[in-house]
C-alpha cells in the first residue's frame, strides 16, 4: 500500500520550472531516498508534499490526504534549515515540539529523556541547546521531529553537517524508525547513505525524475568497469575486448591508473586475458561494480555531490566502504 503518491506534480517559480511532471509512489514502511544535486528540486517537492507550498500542477496523496497539513500530526519533518530555541534544554525543546503535535508535555519529556539516552545524549539532557555541538543539536532536532511517533517521516538533507560517526548514528535512527513501522523519505545529494539505507531511490536531475526503483536496479543501469595500473596507454586499454571507453585516473611519470568502462554483458575476463597475452605492463587490476553514484552520473550526466569534497577520480574507491 502506498503511503505517498505523487502524480504529475510540477512547481513553477515565475518563469522557472523547478519540478517537472514528477510521479512516484512510496510504499508504507519503506525507506525512500530522494536524491539529486543541489537545485534538483528536492526541497520544492518536499514543501509541496507537506503543504507548505502548493503545486503548480499535479496531485499528491500522503496518508490519504491531499497534502501534509491535513495529516500534520501523523507526519514528522526535519527541515533543511535547522535551529531550536537556544535557551531551552534538549528535553524542553523536544517536549515543546511534541506538544505542538498533541503529545502532553509530561509524556513528551519522558520520551525525550528515553530517546536522548538511546542516542548517547543522556549526559547533555540538562545543558542548554546553545551549549551543544552541531552534531548533537541536529540529533536533538531529529528527535524533536519524531517525538510524536509519526507514521511518515520526511527529512530534508538530514546528513549534512554531521561528521561520519554522527552520520552513522543517523543511519541507525532512520533504520529504527522504519523498523517501528514508519515510512521514511529523506533527501540527500550523498549517494552512499542512500546506498546503505534505502528500499527505494528516486533520482532527480534538473527538476525531473531520472530513476525510480531499488538501489540494485539503479546500479544495474550502469556499467561495470576495469581498473588497470601500469605503464599502459589509454589507447591500449581502449583496444581491449569489451572496453567501451577509457578514463585516465592518474599518470605518475608514465605509470597510469586507467579505468575502462565495460560494454553491458562484458565480464572483463576477456579484456584481462588479452592484456596479459599481449604483454601489457599490468601491475594491478580490479573489476569494479558500479556504485549508486556511478549509476546517477550515467542516468543524468550530473554529479550528485559536486559541491562535496568527494573527488571524481576516487569515487569508485567508495564502492566497498
Ligand atoms: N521560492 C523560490 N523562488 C524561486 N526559485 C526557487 C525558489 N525555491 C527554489 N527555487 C529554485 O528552484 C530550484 C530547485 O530548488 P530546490 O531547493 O527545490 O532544490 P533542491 O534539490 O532541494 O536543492 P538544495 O539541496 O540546494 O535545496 C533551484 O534552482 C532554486 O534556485
Amino acid at each position: 500500500m502506498a503511503a505517498l503518491t505523487l502524480d504529475g506534480v510540477s512547481k513553477r517559480y515565475g518563469d522557472f520550472q523547478a519540478v517537472k511532471d514528477l510521479s512516484f509512489q512510496v510504499r508504507k514502511g519503506a525507506i525512500c531516498g530522494f536524491l539529486g544535486p543541489n537545485g534538483a528540486g528536492k526541497t520544492s517537492t518536499i514543501r509541496m508534499i507537506l503543504g507548505l507550498q502548493s503545486a503548480s500542477a499535479g496531485t499528491i496523496d500522503i496518508l490519504g490526504a491531499s497534502d501534509g497539513r491535513k495529516v500534520r500530526d501523523r507526519i514528522g519533518f526535519l527541515p533543511e534549515e535547522r535551529g531550536l530555541y537556544k535557551k531551552m534544554t534538549p528535553v524542553e525543546a523536544i517536549a515543546f515540539f511534541g506538544s505542538l503535535k498533541g503529545v502532553p508535555t509530561g509524556e513528551g519529556k519522558r520520551r525525550a529523556r528515553e530517546m536522548l539516552i538511546a542516542q548517547g545524549l543522556g549526559a547533555s539532557q540538562k545543558k542548554k541547546m546553545k551549549e551543544l555541538s552541531k552534531g548533537m543539536a541536529q540529533k536533538v532536532q531529529l528527535i524533536a521531529s519524531v517525538v510524536h511517533r509519526p507514521e511518515f517521516v520526511i527529512l530534508d538533507e538530514p546528513f549534512s553537517g554531521l561528521d561520519p560517526v554522527n552520520q552513522q548514528g543517523l543511519e541507525e535512527v532512520i533504520r529504527g524508525l522504519a523498523a517501528d513501522g514508519a515510512t521514511v523519505l529523506f533527501s540527500t545529494h550523498v549517494m552512499q547513505h542512500a546506498e546503505r539505507l534505502c528500499d527505494q531511490v528516486v533520482l532527480m536531475a534538473r527538476g525531473r525524475k531520472a530513476f525510480d526503483g531499488t538501489v540494485a536496479e539503479a546500479r544495474a543501469t550502469s556499467r561495470r568497469f576495469l581498473e588497470l595500473e601500469g605503464e599502459i596507454t589509454a589507447e591500449a586499454v581502449a583496444a581491449l575486448p569489451g572496453v567501451t571507453g577509457v578514463e585516465v585516473v592518474s599518470d605518475n611519470g608514465g605509470v597510469r591508473v586507467l579505468k575502462g568502462a565495460l560494454a553491458s554483458g562484458a565480464g572483463g575476463q576477456e579484456a584481462l586475458k588479452t592484456a596479459f597475452v599481449s604483454g601489457l605492463d599490468v601491475r594491478r587490476f580490479e573489476l569494479k561494480e558500479p556504485t549508486l553514484h556511478d549509476a546517477f552520473i550515467d542516468l543524468t550526466g550530473d554529479h550528485p555531490d559536486e559541491d562535496q569534497s568527494v573527488a571524481r577520480p576516487t569515487t569508485h574507491a567508495e564502492a566497498g566502504q
